[in-house]
C-alpha cells in the first residue's frame, strides 16, 4: 500500500467546476515529488486534499492507509513567505508545533528542556546557530525561510508539505536552501511533496516530477528523475539535467499554448 494514495480524486469548490480532475496517483513513503503547472491549475488544492484541510468532493484520498477525514496531525508545511511570528523568538517559532499538535502539546511543559535540544539541533542543521534569540525581523529572507522549514520539521512529520517554498528567495540562496532540503531529506527520509513554479528545482530534488495540465488539473505527465543521488548543484549545469528541464519546459509550454 502506497503512503499517499489518490483514487480518481476531484474537489469542485463551487458550482464554477472542477478545480482537480481525475487525480490517480500513488506516492510511496520517503519518496520526493514535486508537482509543476500553470498558474492556477491545482497545485495547492492538491495539498488542502493531501493534508486533510479539504476533502475531496470525487474519489478518495488515503494516508498512511486511513481516508483522510480531517487535517493531519503527521504533515508539516512551508510556505512561500515564512510566516514566522514577529513577537517570538527563533527558537520560539521552532517549538511552536510542539505547543500545538498532538501528542507534544500535553508534554509540553514537561519536556520543553529535550524540545529545545530539537530545535537547537535544528536550527544548526540548516546554518543558524547562533541566531535562536533574534526575532525573525533580524533574520534576512533567506534564513527567515531556512526557521520556516525547521517549524515544518520539528515534530517530525512523515510528510512534508512545501508550496513554492524558496520562490521569494533570490536564485544564490534558492540554491542554497535546496541543498539545505536535500541534506534534511537525505538524513531522515521523510516524504516530501513540493510545489514549484521553478523546474529546476522539481528536477533537482525530486524523485518524481508530476505535471498538472490548465484548470480542471489533471495528471498529464509523470516523470521520474534517475539522476543518481546525492545530487550536487554542479549536476544542473550538465547535459543530462538540462536536456531534462527543458523536456520539462517544452511540455508545459505545450499546455500554456493550447
Ligand atoms: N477556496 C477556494 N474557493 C473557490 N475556488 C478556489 C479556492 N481555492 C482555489 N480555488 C480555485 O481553484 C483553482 C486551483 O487553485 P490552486 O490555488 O490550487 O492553484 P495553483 O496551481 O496552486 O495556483 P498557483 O500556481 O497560481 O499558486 C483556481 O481556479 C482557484 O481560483
Amino acid at each position: 500500500m502506497a503512503f499517499v494514495d489518490f483514487d480518481r480524486v476531484s474537489l469542485a469548490y463551487d458550482d464554477s467546476g472542477n478545480a482537480i480532475e481525475d487525480i490517480t496517483l500513488k506516492i510511496e513513503e520517503g519518496e520526493f515529488v514535486a508537482f509543476v503547472g500553470p498558474s492556477g491549475c491545482g497545485k495547492s488544492t492538491f495539498m488542502k486534499l493531501c493534508t486533510g484541510l479539504h476533502g475531496p468532493t470525487g474519489g478518495q484520498v488515503r494516508v498512511d492507509d486511513e481516508p483522510v477525514g480531517g487535517p493531519l496531525k503527521i504533515s508539516g508545511m512551508a510556505f512561500q513567505n515564512a510566516n514566522l511570528l514577529p513577537w517570538r523568538t527563533t527558537l520560539d517559532n521552532v517549538l511552536l508545533p510542539l505547543e500545538i499538535v498532538k501528542p507534544y502539546r500535553h508534554e509540553f511543559r514537561r519536556r520543553r528542556e529535550e524540545f529545545v535540544g530539537w530545535a537547537r539541533d535544528l536550527l544548526r542543521t540548516v546554518g543558524l546557530e547562533g541566531y535562536e534569540d533574534q526575532y525573525p525581523w533580524q533574520l534576512s529572507g533567506g534564513m527567515q525561510q531556512r526557521a520556516s522549514i525547521c517549524r515544518a520539521l520539528i515534530h517530525r512529520p512523515r510528510l512534508l508539505m512545501l508550496d513554492e517554498p524558496f520562490a521569494a528567495l533570490d536564485a544564490f540562496t534558492r540554491e542554497e536552501l535546496w541543498c539545505v532540503l536535500r541534506d534534511l531529506w537525505e538524513a531522515q527520509r521523510f516524504t516530501v511533496v513540493l510545489v514549484t513554479h521553478d523546474l529546476r528545482e522539481a528536477a533537482f530534488l525530486a524523485d518524481t516530477v508530476y505535471v498538472m495540465s490548465r484548470r480542471p488539473g489533471r495528471i498529464i505527465e509523470r516523470r521520474q528523475i534517475d539522476l543518481p543521488r546525492p545530487r550536487e548543484l554542479a549536476t544542473t549545469y550538465e547535459a543530462p539535467f538540462i536536456e531534462l528541464v527543458q523536456a520539462l519546459r517544452a511540455q508545459i509550454g505545450e499546455i500554456r499554448s493550447a
